[in-house]
């Protein structure tokens, strides 16, 4: 049905002041006795033949709001009455889905539905331990388990059934309950996400996230409109909000008496030195009130990680770790740190000490290339190009992602980078871009080596050796999660070669590593004039960027003592500012260019050429 057309005198025109600021007097109207502005409408351009239409703002908004709620509600699970626990299912075949199991874990049957709705049925071992022990008998967590092994939910889990618990008794009094701190602003993306997920039978709980990079005046309305129940953050910012005091509802007695439930996910992570600070802070807040809300057991704790007991002499070797001051020693042991009663604590380790982090050699095949370090990208484009998929490659820093994200744009690979210097949003469409296209190719560092679930990664590549075995753990992590397959390998130079043996082979049990065979001599060596040419590339590209930036530099100096930059013409005489400099930067800049064409244009030939790497991986 179109809308209704509204006559004239239906509107709600509302008097207007009129303002004199500008210098205009009364006579100045002539005349005009009043203005009326109509600001609750929106045009609809009706076919050409027809007018136009005026619409009441108001009513076609709630229109437009409930037309949204039921496409929601239909897209969704249904039905927000938590008490009745009634959720409709739309799909037929989640149905028959036996989700006894999570009734058995005590989960609440609205969280079973949207569990049957993500087609999850069987809890995993880490769930299985640790989700009773904290509804049931109200524990502590302490979790240790394998990478992509479900940690998320087993704390998630009991976070909302205490919530839920909750709405039933006080429907209309939403209240913080809930900080989830984590140690990168990706991942605290996701647990949101994770949490959205299992909350969808009720719009009443509210899950914020308060993370650096972007806008805090917009976490801070958020916080202040919402009311969240759960908040996920990244501890510098949420400690940024907390001592600012400028959102009232995240103000130190609401913590103190409302919160129920503290998570520190990653947490060997989360004790490392550039994170450190602010958990403390944080932490010291509950501890200098004399309510702790942690020790009296009024707030359950949640401490996770897939390295969280592996061997810290073995993690500690490093020297970019956090060295540690005799000071500081028991702040790594974090249950004495959060004033824990180590009574109240279940530790779950299914990591053997660590040795265990990563997913069984049944889903990850590890794979190592033994080569000179000027042959990595060789191997790297080599490796890429035989295994289509979607493939994420780890360097130690952000020059040497920046050169291999040019180098693979050259050989058009159309690959996509994730590092710390990158804006926020960037690195999450960066991550969205990655997660939507099937073969892609993704640099990053280790900011993305820690809790990233992204489906189906098919490929971890080590471009670098990792600085120590638990980032060699996460970073392997990403791909074979949740009983997938997965394939890690290794660059390593001999120099690598020496540290990685003498540093992981406790934790990381080197033998598992196999050599990488498929490799076609043939191939290697036609490949090797490729990557010649996209390096000879981003050489000159890199001479071009630092001949523009000195080029500025010149003309900002110039600029500074007025004299005339020209950087193409020459100078009349007058005022130059060095002819002889300028002029080489010129023809240098120009030769580049140059260059730089005729071998982009090699490339692209050599591009076209087929490989056949079909008759290796038979
Ligand atoms: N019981 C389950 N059945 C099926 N899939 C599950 C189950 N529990 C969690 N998952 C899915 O498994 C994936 C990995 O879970 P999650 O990210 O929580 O792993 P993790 O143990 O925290 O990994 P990491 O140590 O790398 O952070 C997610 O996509 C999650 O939705």
């Amino acid at each position: 049905m179109p809308p209704k057309r509204k006559s004239n005198h239906e509107h709600r025109w509302k008097p207007m002041k009129i303002e004199c600021d500008d210098g205009l007097t009364a006579e100045d109207f002539q005349g005009l006795v009043a203005i009326e502005e109509l600001d609750s409408y929106h045009i609809i351009h009706a076919e050409p033949s027809k007018k136009s239409l005026i619409i009441d703002n108001d009513k076609s908004e709630k229109e437009m709001k409930q037309k949204r709620k039921k496409k929601k509600l239909s897209n969704n699970i249904n039905t927000f009455d938590v008490s009745r626990q009634e959720i409709e299912i739309d799909n037929e075949e989640d149905k028959d889905l036996d989700m006894s199991h999570w009734g058995k874990l005590s989960v609440p049957a609205p969280i079973i539905q949207c569990l049957r709705s993500l087609r999850m049925s069987m809890p995993t071992s880490i769930q299985s331990l640790t989700i009773p022990a904290a509804i049931n008998d109200h524990m502590n967590i302490y979790g240790a388990a394998p990478t992509g092994s479900g940690k998320t939910l087993a704390f998630a889990i009991p976070i909302v059934d205490q919530i839920i618990k909750e709405m039933d008794e006080m429907p209309n009094n939403p209240k913080l309950r809930s900080i989830i701190l984590t140690p990168t602003r990706e991942l605290a993306v996701q647990i949101k996400q994770h949490i959205d997920n299992i909350c969808k039978f009720s719009s009443k709980i509210k899950v914020a996230l308060i993370v650096g990079g972007l806008a805090i005046q917009k976490q801070q309305r958020i916080l202040s409109k919402q009311k969240p129940q759960i908040i996920v953050a990244t501890p510098g910012r949420l400690w940024e909000m907390l001592t600012s005091k400028t959102v009232p509802y995240l103000n130190r007695e609401s913590l103190i008496t409302d919160l129920r439930s503290l998570v520190i996910d990653e947490a060997d992570r989360m004790i490392e030195k550039s994170h450190f600070r602010e958990l403390r802070f944080i932490i010291d807040f509950f501890k200098n009130d004399d309510r702790n809300p942690l020790k009296s057991g009024q707030c359950q704790v949640f401490i996770f990680s897939a390295t969280l007991t592996m061997n810290r002499s073995i993690k500690n070797k490093q020297h970019h770790r956090l060295s540690l001051k005799k000071s500081d020693q028991d702040s790594i042991d974090l249950i004495k740190l959060l004033s824990l009663d180590r009574n109240t604590v279940k530790i779950c380790d299914l990591t053997d000490g660590g040795q265990k982090s990563k997913p069984d050699a049944e889903h990850l095949t590890e794979s190592i290339i033994h080569c000179q370090k000027d042959d990595k990208d060789l191997y790297l484009y080599y490796f890429v190009l035989n295994n289509p998929g979607r493939t994420i490659v780890f360097c130690n820093s952000i020059d040497c992602i920046r050169r291999l994200l040019n180098l693979f744009r050259f050989l058009k690979m159309n690959p996509l980078s994730i590092h710390s210097s990158m804006p926020q949003k960037r690195r999450l469409t960066n991550i969205e871009r990655f997660t939507a296209t099937r073969n892609s190719l993704l640099f990053a560092t280790d900011i993305a080596s820690r809790g990233l679930d992204i489906p189906n990664i098919d490929h971890v590549v080590h471009y670098q050796v990792p600085r120590s075995a638990d980032i060699y753990v996460h970073r392997s992590g990403r791909t074979a999660r949740i009983n997938n397959k997965g394939f890690s390998l290794i660059l390593c130079d001999p120099k690598e070669d020496a540290f990685f043996l003498r540093d992981f082979s406790k934790i990381i049990h080197k033998e598992s590593i196999a050599e990488y065979s498929k490799i076609n001599v043939r191939i290697l060596k036609r490949l090797k004039e490729r990557i010649r040419l996209a390096q000879v590339c981003d050489m000159l590209e890199h001479k071009l960027r630092k001949n523009r930036t000195e080029t500025n530099w010149f003309r900002t100096n110039a600029e500074a003592c007025e004299i005339i930059y020209d950087s193409d013409e020459q100078d009349d005489g007058e005022h130059h500012f060095d002819d002889e400099i300028q002029n080489a930067s010129i023809r240098e800049r120009k030769d580049c260019e140059r260059k730089l064409k005729t071998y982009e244009h090699e490339l692209s030939i050599l591009l076209k050429k087929p490989l056949n790497f079909r008759s290796i991986n038979k």
